[in-house]
């Protein structure tokens, strides 16, 4: 089942397009309040946009004068929230999809053994919600969301209120039950769009800043969010023959990609964060670049600590951070090689 979607809120400032193709998952990402909650909201028909339209396989749901009510979409949302039917046990809250769309009692408790054995928790099926953990009731959820056999299923962030110690096998299910079903996943995290998403799309302000494939888009962003998002330094400016100049002057050397950026066009300059060094005062006479910025956070980073200035970062040892006396508000230069820098267009 594809999806065709262009969603227009215009009191939330939103107007976003893209497509999902049959049986691919695609992650919509971007800084809280970039509407990626309300675009699934138009999608599973919980809220009615101003224009725009959404099609599922080949059926307008949404669009001038059309609008399918959310149950009769065949479209299932997951939110971080597994919202269970307190008084139903885990059976009968996996069998209440199938039987709300008419299939007889028997049929539906049978597929809600099959969905609820798919995702691992069999052994829960006599459960209320009440008995389960949040771990187990997600997966309870998720074998919900399945049983109705939807054509398009919705997660909004199905991991973020769980442990971070059950998140990562929970992820693993999600990742073999979303093989091959049409899939969008709304996420603030990096492991849901690597191991989840086929594809992904950034959305910032509103409007879609980039989309393509994860790993392209995650080794190549283009876009502030999805730079900081892959832990990535990312400049970006205009294109000079050998590196990128930021629309404050500063320019930064780089290698340039394949095919280069034309001199003039929009360009990005990205680096990794390990490569950049902190120095107090510009080294001078050497190729390398040098950014003055004013620090605004420490994070520690394993045996290291990662030093934020606004959109760049840089990772470096405790002992630097201590001799160079590294705090918020302080200046510093930061420097990195060239030969480290990547230029590509924007
Ligand atoms: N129920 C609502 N009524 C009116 N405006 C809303 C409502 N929910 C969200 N908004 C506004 O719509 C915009 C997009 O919000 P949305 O929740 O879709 O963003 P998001 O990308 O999902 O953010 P987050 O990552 O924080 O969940 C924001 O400006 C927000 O304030």
């Amino acid at each position: 089942m594809s999806v065709q979607a262009r969603v227009v809120v215009e009191d939330r400032g939103i107007d976003v397009s893209f497509d999902v193709a049959d049986g691919e998952t695609v992650a919509l990402l971007g800084p809280n309040g970039a509407g990626k909650s309300t675009t699934l909201a138009v999608l599973g028909g919980l809220l009615r946009p101003d224009a725009g339209q959404v099609v599922l396989d080949g059926q307008e749901l949404t669009g001038p004068g059309r609008w399918v009510a959310p149950h009769a979409r065949r479209t299932a949302l997951l939110a971080q929230d597994p919202l269970l039917f307190p008084h139903l046990s885990a059976l009968e809250n996996v069998a209440f999809g199938p039987r709300s769309t008419g299939t007889g009692r028997r049929t539906a408790r049978a597929a809600a053994r099959h969905w609820l054995a798919e995702v691992d928790a069999a052994e829960l099926a006599g459960r209320r919600p009440a008995r389960l953990s949040g771990g187990q009731a997600q997966r309870v959820a998720i074998a919900r969301a399945l049983a109705a056999e939807p054509r398009l299923l919705l997660l909004d962030e199905p991991m973020a209120a769980l442990d971070v110690a059950v998140a990562p096998a929970l992820r693993t299910l999600l990742r073999r039950v979303l093989t091959g079903r049409t899939t969008v996943i709304v996420t603030h995290h990096v492991l849901d769009a690597l191991l989840l998403a086929d594809r992904v799309v950034v959305i910032e302000g509103g409007r879609v800043a980039e989309q393509g494939p994860t790993a392209e888009v995650l080794s190549r962003p283009r876009s502030a969010f999805a730079a900081r998002f892959a832990g990535l330094d990312l400049v970006a400016g205009t294109a000079t023959p050998d590196g990128v100049r930021r629309p404050d002057g500063l320019l930064l050397h780089g290698t340039l990609g394949d095919p280069a950026p034309r001199p003039g066009a929009d360009a990005v300059a990205v680096f990794r964060p390990s490569a950049v060094a902190a120095h107090k005062e510009p080294p001078g006479g050497s190729p390398r670049n040098a950014l003055p910025v004013t620090v605004t956070e420490l994070e520690p980073l394993g045996d290291l600590v990662r030093v934020r200035a606004g959109e760049l970062s840089a990772d470096v040892t405790v002992a630097s951070v201590a001799e160079l006396g590294l705090a918020p508000g302080v200046a510093v230069t930061f420097v990195v090689k060239a030969t480290e820098v990547d230029v590509y267009a924007r």
